[in-house]
């Protein structure tokens, strides 16, 4: 392996060979305000003495954060110009700069396993606001994968207590962290944030007694309320997979208890998950070395059509009776100039004919009062 980060091969590293003090990746996911950015700083401090965190963000968008990155997205790409570059609203220009980062995964990870060699236990990800742009982007996949291949690595998923008492939206928030945990299949550790606005056994009874939840539910009587019942009743297994810590991320309560828990992750996933992994790298790295399989089961020769968006006029004989046009292929400077001209031609008729009206009415008035004085004159 060469010294330059340049020259890190993302399939070189593997858990068993390589790295030797591979840091504990600890990704942080919530939704928007549940106080992900908050609640990473506060692991930071207490994680500090025994586990030295090597500390990421990856929040293009964000302002400012309050603890010092080691890597920070917003000094590789700047979303803004992102934005402008390629004429993208917010949240297409967080989607794209995460991407551009992720081109640089390889030298990412490089930078994590010397980060483990220096000292640092864990390595913290603090991840966008929005969380759909981490959990359902190719490039949050290829970052979470990448990092489960080569560095034990768990979930933590913070959840607002104090937004979750309304029963459908604790359902709504439990649904979407089902989904990332199928999705990302890691250990999964809900960190239950504000328990110093709101108190956080109401989720640990709804989690557990499946009769406390219907309870809950009875006042509400909608349709989501039944399909929230309904799903409480499937979401028994998931609810198995999950730890919970109650924490504050202001006040740091519960923190201690969270750093073991994080610890009896990290314990599950040398134990369940490094396998997997340990088996999809193998397969990838057996796939790259086979080179790209050709398509079998298809008796016939297809016709390679260009890539790319470049539209060309069907060929004259091709026989369509009905051609229809593709927009960009429409004269448009043509089609515009005879509406234009259209246009140019209904206005001046329309004028032409008030200039009539109006000369000719001009001419009336005036025989009549020259009628008029001709009578008076003639009058004795
Ligand atoms: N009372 C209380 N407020 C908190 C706690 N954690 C976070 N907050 C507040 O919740 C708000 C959102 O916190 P952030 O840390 O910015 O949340 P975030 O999920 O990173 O937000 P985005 O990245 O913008 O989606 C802020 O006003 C925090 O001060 C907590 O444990 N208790």
């Amino acid at each position: 392996m060469g010294d330059g980060v340049e020259s890190i091969k993302l399939e070189a590293l593997t858990l068993s060979e390589g790295i030797r003090q591979a840091p504990v990746c600890i990704i942080v996911l919530g939704m928007a305000g549940s106080g992900k950015t908050t609640f990473t700083r506060s692991l930071i401090q207490h994680a500090q003495e025994k586990f030295n965190p090597y500390v990421v963000n990856l929040d293009p968008a964000c302002r400012e954060v309050p603890y010092a990155a080691h890597v920070d997205i917003r000094d590789t790409v700047n979303y803004r110009e992102v934005m402008k570059q390629y004429q993208l609203g917010p949240n297409g220009g967080i989607v794209t700069a995460l991407n551009m980062f992720t081109t640089k995964m390889a030298q990412f990870a490089e930078l994590v396993r010397r980060a483990g060699e220096r000292g640092h236990k864990w390595c913290v990800i603090d991840t966008p606001g929005q969380i759909e742009v981490f959990t359902w982007s190719a490039s949050g996949s290829i970052i979470t994968e990448g990092l489960a291949t080569m560095f034990p690595t768990i979930v933590v998923y913070v959840m607002d207590v104090q937004r979750s008492v309304c029963p459908t939206t604790f359902m709504s928030n439990m649904l979407y962290a089902c989904s990332i945990l199928y999705k990302t299949r890691l250990p999964f550790l809900v960190a239950l944030n504000k328990i110093d606005l709101q108190d956080c056994s109401f989720v640990l009874d709804w989690m557990t007694d499946f009769e406390a939840f219907q309870e809950a539910q009875e006042e509400e009587q909608s349709f989501v309320s039944n399909l929230t019942r309904t799903m409480s009743l499937t979401l028994d297994t998931f609810y198995e997979n999950l730890s919970t810590c109650g924490v504050s991320a202001k006040t740091g309560v519960g923190y201690a208890q969270l750093l073991t828990k994080i610890l009896d992750c990290v314990a599950e996933y040398e134990r369940d998950y490094k396998p997997v992994y340990e088996k999809k790298l193998q397969e990838r790295l057996a796939q790259n070395a086979a080179g790209p399989k050709p398509v079998d089961h298809v008796e016939e020769d297809g016709v390679a059509v260009p890539l790319g968006l470049g539209l060309q006029d069907p060929p004259p004989n091709s026989g369509n009776s009905v051609f229809l046009m593709a927009p960009g292929l429409v004269p448009q400077a043509a089609e515009n100039e005879e509406e234009e001209d259209m246009e140019e031609d209904a206005k001046g008729t329309a004028e032409d004919q008030n200039f009539h009206s109006f000369v000719q009415n001009h001419l009336t008035a005036q025989q009549s009062k020259r009628d008029k004085l001709q009578q008076e004159q003639s009058q004795p």
